[in-house]
């Protein structure tokens, strides 16, 4: 997608003080229907989502796979909606560039799949997309201080990753908090995005504890229309 789009949408609605105006929605395509994807895409896009939230699972840092970069070539046609792809596989410095040429505007990676965390981001940075780092449950906010300053998102997972329909783990939302003040304080521009078991009413609790971003998948692809789900989850802010 055009870069000045991307800008458009990520960043402009962080204002003075570190907040979003609104909160965003970001479907994660991992509980569409993967014989029509293209259309479940579409579908997200028409309800009003603001990303598509693109589960990478590589079998090893999780115990399950899913996709690679050529099931993203092939459905970026389909929607001008940012692609926020969560790589959660072992070295993900393996494979950055195939992720960017394939039509990523956002990657994130995991602070525990990595030796190099801080070369990671610059090498995302410099493939051309915006670069995000992601905590699982168990990983302090303290392990990826050293690379707020240069992150546009920082991903906070609210479930052990690799699976869609778990149960929220509220004792995540501190971090959420944590990095919402640490934002403030020194006036980093990271976006705050919450993964794992969000609903209509864990929505409110991340909201509350700073939450810019809300990924939902199963709750959102429950719904024959998902405009339904999608309108709940942006109420959280109201
Ligand atoms: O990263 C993920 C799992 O590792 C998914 O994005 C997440 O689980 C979304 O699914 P749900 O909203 O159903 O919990
Ligand atoms: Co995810």
């Amino acid at each position: 997608m055009m870069k000045s789009l991307i800008e458009n949408q990520f960043i402009k609605k962080i204002n003075k003080s570190g907040e979003n105006n609104m909160v965003k929605i970001a479907p994660s395509i991992l509980s569409a229907d993967f014989s029509k994807l293209g259309e479940d895409v579409k579908r997200v896009d028409k309800a009003g989502a603001d990303y598509i939230h693109i589960d990478v699972m590589d079998g090893q840092f999780v115990p399950n796979i899913t996709f690679g970069p050529a099931l993203i070539s092939s459905i970026r046609p389909v929607t001008d909606l940012v692609f926020d792809v969560h790589l959660m596989m072992v070295e993900p410095e393996r494979f950055i560039e195939e992720f960017a040429e394939a039509g990523s505007d956002i990657i994130t990676v995991h602070a525990e799949s990595t030796k190099h965390l801080h070369r990671v981001i610059q090498q995302i940075k410099a493939s051309g997309v915006k670069a995000g780092v992601v905590i699982n449950p168990g990983t302090p906010v303290e392990m990826i201080k050293p690379v707020l300053s240069m992150v546009d998102l920082v991903l906070v997972m609210t479930v052990n990753p690799g699976f869609g329909g778990q149960k929220f783990i509220t004792e995540c939302l501190d971090k959420v908090t944590e990095l919402a003040e640490l934002r403030k304080e020194k006036q980093y521009i990271y976006e705050i995005e919450v993964d794992g078991g969000v609903d209509d009413e864990t929505a409110k609790e991340c909201v509350a504890a700073g939450a810019d971003v809300l990924v939902a998948g199963s709750y959102v692809y429950k719904y024959d229309d998902v405009s339904t789900p999608i309108n709940k989850l942006k109420e959280a802010k109201k």
